[in-house]
């Protein structure tokens, strides 16, 4: 396998009009490495995570998965390459069941399209049946499998979000995009997700994190990347990090002051 890193950003820039929300920024992820994305609030972390995840395209700069060339390719595209994303606010249908919303999503990834589903030929068939394994699959893994058949709209919160990982781990990706996951999260509930986390990394799947709790991204990320104003302020292992003078001034600081 590569040592090339499985995500490779140069030079993103995200501009709204006169706002320039992200600045050039790089980045890599190492394959089997937890990269966390923090700052604080309008540093521009959703806009970065959004343009590298195909939600909007950049200004300029570059996007490589596993080095395709993926800049501003839409996020149906890069499932198949195995890339997928979860979302900050939640993407469910509510009136489906748990099951069927991990099922429904993974047939936007891995489908023989609309002519084998209406002649229920035998590749549809076997898809079928590979797409409901492995979402049980995705759903035991985020310890939802009991779950599996209430409405999504009766889960709770901590349990909804779970489900968004359990959607996106469906697709079998090999990089993870997870967007604030542990948003309106209680602390057992972000302790939980610390370690679901750490178990889908031990699986092979590399993870990029875009996250505001602090305690999160310590807790679970090999590398830290610091975003102010857009721009690119510090990089290192989170115990360089939270000893850094710029990040304890733009950051951490409002945080320590917070806790
Ligand atoms: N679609 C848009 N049009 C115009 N400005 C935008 C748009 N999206 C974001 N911005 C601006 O870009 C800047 C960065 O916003 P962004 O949401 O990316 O920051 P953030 O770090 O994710 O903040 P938070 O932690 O509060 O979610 C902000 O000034 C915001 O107002």
């Amino acid at each position: 396998m590569s040592d090339r890193p499985i995500l490779e950003v140069v030079g993103l820039t995200k501009s709204f009009g006169g706002l320039t929300a992200v600045s050039d920024v790089s980045l890599t992820v190492d394959r089997g490495e937890i990269l966390g994305v923090i700052g604080p609030n309008g540093a521009g972390k959703t806009t970065f995570f959004n343009v590298i995840a195909g939600s909007m395209p950049p200004t300029s700069g570059t996007v490589h998965f596993e080095g395709t060339d993926c800049t501003g390719m839409r996020a149906d595209h890069m499932a198949r390459l195995g890339m997928t994303r979860t979302f900050q606010i939640t993407s469910l249908f509510p009136a489906l069941s748990a099951f069927d919303n991990v099922r429904a999503a993974t047939y936007r990834t891995k489908s023989t399209g609309w002519i084998g589903s209406i002649m229920r030929s035998a590749a549809y068939r076997s898809e079928e049946a590979a797409v409901s394994d492995s979402a049980m699959e995705a759903l035991r893994f985020v310890e939802l499998d009991k779950r599996a058949h209430v409405m999504a709209d009766a889960l709770s919160y901590g349990e909804q979000r779970r489900l968004e990982i359990a959607i996106a781990l469906a697709a079998e990706p090999r990089l993870l995009l997870l967007d604030e996951p542990a948003a309106g999260m209680n602390p057992e509930e972000g302790q939980r997700l610390v370690g679901m986390i750490k178990k889908i990394r031990d699986r092979g799947v590399s993870i990029l994190l875009v996250e505001h709790h602090m305690r999160v991204v310590m807790g679970v990320c090999d590398r830290v990347v610091v975003i102010d104003h857009g721009i690119k302020i510090a990089e290192g292992a989170p115990s360089e990090v939270v000893n850094n003078p710029d990040v304890i001034r733009v950051y951490l600081g409002r945080e320590a002051v917070s806790a």
